[in-house]
């Protein structure tokens, strides 16, 4: 029943990976000459990716400055300016390895945040303690952690009760938080587009809502001043009284309301954008998976797309969607999108489901499993989870293995028995792509039918469709018009009709 230290580097996978984190976009020189790297590449495209790399650490550089806060919104992002850290796990269930695969999984989304983990330990309780989380007990030994360690900052990892969190700082004496969090700061740090900045905002403020009163206490003990723990005394008296609270809480509801209405509005362009999609029905194919897993990568890989690629979790918020074409030239879209990870916080799922809806809405989801990961398994279960919290367990599913550069063999080799029919690549070195490709153009939906038309020149346009949406089979051109036998789907297929001849 003891508290155990957890090393956190023994089964680390990323690290001493300095170098990987500058190797940032894949080099898609190997893409060239294939058919399906043809997609269009926009003229800023090839160093995007870099560049917000670079945008996003220069940010995070500055970040230890002193903000005064504004706006009492703003309290979530601002409390989180985590620097030194402890991190405290309660493992109810599971074997050890599962317990510090976890913690190993808070220190990494830590980190990610920018914070410097100290120290892990984890308990072992038949629940957490109602109160403090950890044992009563054990919160004294983590005092002790907390003080030998000179930390500022506990991170537990589990959603905790507002009362839990206060009652567990007033203990250790520094800010506490939970894992929940911790992803909504990482979220926020990194959003990028309006609508994920939207998504992310929503998200922390029903986060923080119900826990205003915890979280006045610990920012008013936070405020004693920079650089120490000082201040303790006065905790109760320097917190917000009830009349604050009552205009914070109304100020957070009105916020919360009119970002769920331009949410709205943003969304509804994107069902345009998609219906038309759907109308001129290119297939759409979505990469789905845990954060982490290389989705980024194998978009660039397979499209040159440039995205963020970042050994950090969550580091692709917004949806990305590229042209592909499978290698006998039918259009498909092929969509990056946010990463999944154990339970996903349930404001975020929330907050993000118009961006998920997609997902759910894919001809195709191309889940992306990490093969280097010590439980690739838990991973595919929690995505799976996701999935099905999203509506899209219907949607055709290819799985991908990826990074088997690095994979360890005996992994590879469960997997590949307890999924058959997956696809094992590597992103980073592109083994595999090619058959990558030849799966999803296998697993498309199917092309509804078989045309012969004789299609008159001024209606160049059915022409352009065939190709774009098609499979051509022979093209001749006439005095007449251009004579197509093809494969097209259903919608143009009507069109063709009245164009249609048995001559060709
Ligand atoms: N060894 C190896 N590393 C890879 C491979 N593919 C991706 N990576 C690395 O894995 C890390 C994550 O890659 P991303 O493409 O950003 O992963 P993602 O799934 O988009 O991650 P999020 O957007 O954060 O959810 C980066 O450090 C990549 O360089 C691979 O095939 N082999
Ligand atoms: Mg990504």
């Amino acid at each position: 029943m003891d508290m155990t230290r957890t090393a956190l580097n023994d089964h680390d996978p990323f690290d001493g990976d300095d170098a990987e984190r500058d190797a940032i976009v894949i080099d898609d020189a190997d893409a060239d000459g294939v058919t399906y790297a043809e997609s269009r590449r926009g003229s800023d495209v090839p160093d995007q990716g870099q560049l917000e790399l670079e945008e996003r650490h220069a940010l995070r550089r500055v970040a230890g400055l002193s903000t005064e806060l504004q706006d009492v919104t703003e309290v979530e992002y601002r409390s989180l300016r985590l620097e030194r850290v402890v991190l405290i796990g309660v493992w109810t269930s599971g074997t050890q390895l599962d317990a510090d695969n976890s913690l190993v999984e808070l220190k990494q989304l830590a980190e990610t945040a920018g914070a410097m983990v100290l120290e892990g330990v984890t308990q072992r309780r038949s629940k957490p303690d109602p109160a403090t989380y950890v044992g009563s007990g054990k919160a004294v030994e983590l005092r002790d952690i907390v003080e030998s360690t000179g930390a500022d900052t506990v991170i537990c990892d589990g959603e905790l009760t507002p009362g839990q969190l206060r009652q567990l700082e007033e203990v250790v004496k520094v800010k506490v938080i939970d894992r929940t969090a911790l992803i909504l700061d990482i979220f926020a740090q990194h959003a990028r587009s309006r609508e994920g900045k939207a998504q992310v905002e929503l998200a922390q403020l029903s986060y923080l809502l119900p826990r205003l009163r915890g979280w006045g206490d610990s920012l008013s003990r936070q405020g004693g001043g920079a650089g120490g723990g000082g201040g303790n005394g006065g905790v109760g008296l320097r917190g917000p009284g009830e009349t604050k609270i009552e205009t914070d809480r109304r100020r957070i509801n009105a916020k919360m309301a009119r970002l769920r209405r331009q949410l709205q509005h943003m969304s509804v362009a994107r069902d345009i954008k998609r219906d038309k999609r759907r109308t001129r029905q290119v297939p759409a194919v979505t990469i789905a998976g845990y954060t982490n897993a290389g989705k980024s990568s194998l978009l660039n890989r397979l499209t040159g797309a440039g995205v963020l690629v970042e050994n950090a979790l969550f580091a692709t918020l917004d949806p990305t969607v590229r042209q592909a074409r499978t290698p006998d030239g039918r259009a498909f879209t092929l969509s990056d999108t946010v990463g999944f990870v154990r339970h996903l916080p349930h404001q975020l799922v929330e907050a993000f489901r118009s961006t998920l809806e997609e997902v759910a809405d894919a001809d195709l989801i191309v889940h992306v499993v990490d093969g280097s990961h010590p439980d690739p398994e838990q991973q595919l279960a929690s995505v799976r989870e996701v999935l099905a919290d999203i509506d899209a367990s219907d949607v055709p599913e290819l799985i991908v293995i990826n990074k088997t550069d690095a994979a360890d063999s005996t992994v590879l080799k469960q997997l590949r028995t307890r999924l058959p029919g997956a696809v094992e690549v590597s992103a980073r070195t592109g083994q595999g792509i090619d058959e990558l490709i030849d799966s999803i153009s296998g697993a498309l939906p199917q092309l509804e039918r078989e045309v012969r038309a004789l299609v008159p020149y001024q209606r160049g346009d059915l022409v352009s469709r065939v190709y774009e949406e098609g499979r051509i089979l022979s093209e001749k051109h006439t005095e007449s018009g251009t004579a197509l036998h093809a494969w097209v789907p259903e919608m143009l297929a009507n069109q063709l009709d009245e164009y249609a001849t048995a001559q060709i």
